[in-house]
């Protein structure tokens, strides 16, 4: 099975730009994600977060790190870095992808492009799921709440996956993320 991580970085929109934003009363829980619209690769023209297949020896959390880095230039520290979830994608009843979720809304830098990804600042409350892998707009919106889940999806036709059909799933939530490292 393919090994893969997603990162989604959250930030207060009303932040932006604003030096005296700090002192605002409440306003810790983001109401922003980072997401990319994706260049070339599975679920090219699709948005997601930043993420990408293990590389040989590298741990998931250090995968996420450095897929994000690459793809739009925001640097994680490790221990920012919180598992919100472990996805399953399975294509004709054969394991296909394992996707570990992280978010974070603690990094350095500014979302820059690159070749494998255009960064887009969205609300939470207005994630593009129409313009998203299918299965997405069952588990993105708790994941973005702050809550963790576990989930098996189930695709048929055949390779590519993202040219599979979506057939049905099983979700679990508020779950002990449990393959972390
Ligand atoms: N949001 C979401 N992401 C998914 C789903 N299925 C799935 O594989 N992904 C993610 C996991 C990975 O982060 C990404 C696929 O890996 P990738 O970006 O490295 O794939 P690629 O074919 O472009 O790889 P590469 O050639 O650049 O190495 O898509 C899904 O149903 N929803």
């Amino acid at each position: 099975m393919i090994e893969a991580t997603l990162c989604f970085p959250l930030r207060d929109g009303a932040d932006t730009g604003d030096e005296r934003a700090g002192s605002r009363d409440g306003g810790t829980s983001p109401t922003e994600v980072l997401l990319i619209e994706k260049r070339r690769g599975l679920g090219e023209g699709w948005y997601n977060g930043p993420g990408g297949k293990l590389e040989d020896g590298e741990t998931p959390r250090e995968c996420a790190i450095r897929e994000t880095r690459e793809e739009v230039g925001l640097e994680i520290q490790p221990a920012d870095l919180e598992k919100a979830g472990e996805l399953t994608f399975l294509l004709d009843g054969e394991g296909h992808t394992f996707c570990h979720v992280y978010r974070t809304a603690t990094f350095e830098g500014e979302p820059r492009p690159s070749p494998e990804a255009r960064p887009e600042w969205v609300p939470i409350d207005d994630v593009p799921y129409d313009r998203m892998w299918d299965d997405d707009r069952l588990w993105l919106p708790g994941v973005l709440e702050g809550r963790t889940v576990a989930g098996e999806f189930r695709f048929e036709g055949g390779e590519p996956l993202d040219e599979a059909a979506f057939v049905d799933h099983d979700l679990e939530w508020d779950v002990e993320v449990v393959r972390e490292r």
